[in-house]
């Protein structure tokens, strides 16, 4: 565990590098730009060799699709008790959803125009659930879940399976509850690309959403245009800034519950108190101790962790605002004060009570969130990102006529008279 306090030589250099961008190094531009141009080219064929290549499966059209008998098998497979868990946090998520949906209004500008908005679902989303090192069955609920409150008819769900050509039967399940229509069998940028640009058999989605590992993310990057996307949600990370009223024991079991999202993670603890960080660290050996994924959560700590003893809170908060996490557990007294103050930081989980855990699983925000420094233009999945906007204007002879005098002076000054007689035009007839 890397440990700077801020009047160490290095601190400061440390911190300025917090302030990141989201941006692909050159060989993961590469890498990812070859398989979508060999998608974009030779379709299914592509598909099935990367697939063949990084997951050591061999699919064919009809396999690469997840059938219904599967879905079945799978429903017969999960336990009930895991059959609520994905209800209430259904529940949670659908109520999240209905709550953060826009709304059409319309109303009446100063000429006297009617003018407003109106959303409706897309028709068709793609949405990736990483398969690599875990099944996260959480986020189809995080990712589906969200677009099946919405109302979007048809969800394409891509996710990698294994070399037996098995997809986790909990994570089969939490698709097909969430509102998956179809599911395919594949991972990594060949599925974004898939989803994207559409193979012989996959029909092309309008929106692509789900968080991934470096090459999903960076597909996703590299086909804004063919379709939009939802944000840049990449490798996991967690800053906890506490002072003396945290429990140094909820702080500890949070940092490693990080930890083991694995290598790619990254865990951040500021502080201007050292003695919570020595009861801290006290705790997390403790904890450690106790937990079946120890010797690959020892190396996040030792790798992927650091720990900033700040000259106060202040500093912290700053702090968090350069570097934009993807969760910030803030546990300090005075929160709302302080909470004011936090600008960038995909999701906020305020007080000793408020496990990040509650949220990656269950409370209703997506889980989905911006990484690597993305948060400081991104947010996390919402509701209204799966409608569709466009605006409308409604207008007569009066508003028309009230509108033309500005008209003509834009008309006039861009040089576009058929502009200006449009509107003349009705407005003296
Ligand atoms: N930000 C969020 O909201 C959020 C939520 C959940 C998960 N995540 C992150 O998602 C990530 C999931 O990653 P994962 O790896 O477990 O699963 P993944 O499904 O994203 O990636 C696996 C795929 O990567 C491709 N791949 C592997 N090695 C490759 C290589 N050398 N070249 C090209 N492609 C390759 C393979 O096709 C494979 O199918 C984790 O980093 C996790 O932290 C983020
Ligand atoms: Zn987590």
């Amino acid at each position: 565990m890397k440990v700077l306090r801020f009047d160490d030589a290095g601190y400061s250099d440390f911190v300025s590098e917090l302030d990141r961008q989201a941006m692909p190094g050159t060989d993961l531009y590469e890498t990812v730009a070859a398989i979508v141009n060999e998608v974009k080219q030779r379709g299914n064929q592509a598909v099935f060799e990367y697939t063949s290549k990084f997951d050591k499966l061999d699919l064919t059209e009809e396999t690469m699709f997840v059938s219904e008998a599967e879905l079945a098998e799978a429903e017969a497979q999960v336990e009930d008790s895991v059959k609520e868990a994905v209800a209430a946090s259904k529940r949670n998520v659908h109520s999240f959803a209905k709550l953060s949906m826009r709304q059409d209004w319309t109303s009446t500008n100063a000429e006297g125009a009617q003018v407003g908005e109106r959303f409706v679902p897309y028709d068709r989303v793609g949405v990736y659930v990483p398969g690599g090192k875990a099944p996260l069955v959480s986020t189809a609920l995080m990712t589906a879940a969200i677009g099946q409150a919405v109302g979007v008819k048809d969800i394409l769900a891509a996710t990698p399976a294994g070399p037996d050509g098995k997809v986790n039967p909990s994570l089969l399940y939490a698709l097909k509850e969430s509102g998956a229509t179809q599911i395919i069998k594949v991972g990594g940028a060949q599925a974004i690309a898939a989803m994207a640009l559409g193979t012989q058999t996959v029909k092309p989605v309008e929106k692509i959403f789900g968080p991934g590992n470096s090459f999903v993310v960076e597909a996703k990057r590299q086909l804004v245009g063919a379709v939009s996307i939802d944000l840049l949600p990449g490798p996991s990370e967690v800053l906890v800034i506490a002072d003396d009223s945290a429990n140094p024991a909820f702080v500890a079991a949070d940092l490693l519950a990080q930890a083991e999202h694995g290598g790619d993670s990254v865990v951040g603890f500021a502080t201007p108190s050292e003695s919570l960080l020595e009861k801290v660290k006290v705790e997390l050996e403790k904890q450690l101790a106790q937990l079946s994924r120890a010797d690959y959560i020892r190396q996040v700590l030792d790798a992927g962790t650091f720990v900033l003893i700040t000259k106060d809170l202040e500093e912290a908060v700053n702090i968090c605002n350069v570097f934009a996490p993807e969760h910030l557990s803030l546990i300090v007294e005075n929160e709302d004060a302080w909470l004011d103050k936090v600008k960038t930081a995909g999701a906020i989980y305020v007080g000793n009570y408020a496990a990040v855990a509650v949220g990656d699983f269950l409370a209703g925000p997506s889980h989905t969130l911006p990484t690597g420094g993305s948060g400081k233009s991104f947010s996390g999945i919402r509701a209204d990102q799966f409608q569709r906007r466009t605006s409308i204007v409604r207008m007569d002879k009066a508003s028309v006529q009230k509108s033309e005098k500005y008209v003509a002076e834009f008309a006039r000054v861009e040089g576009l008279d058929a502009h200006g007689a449009s509107v003349s035009i009705r407005a003296n007839s």
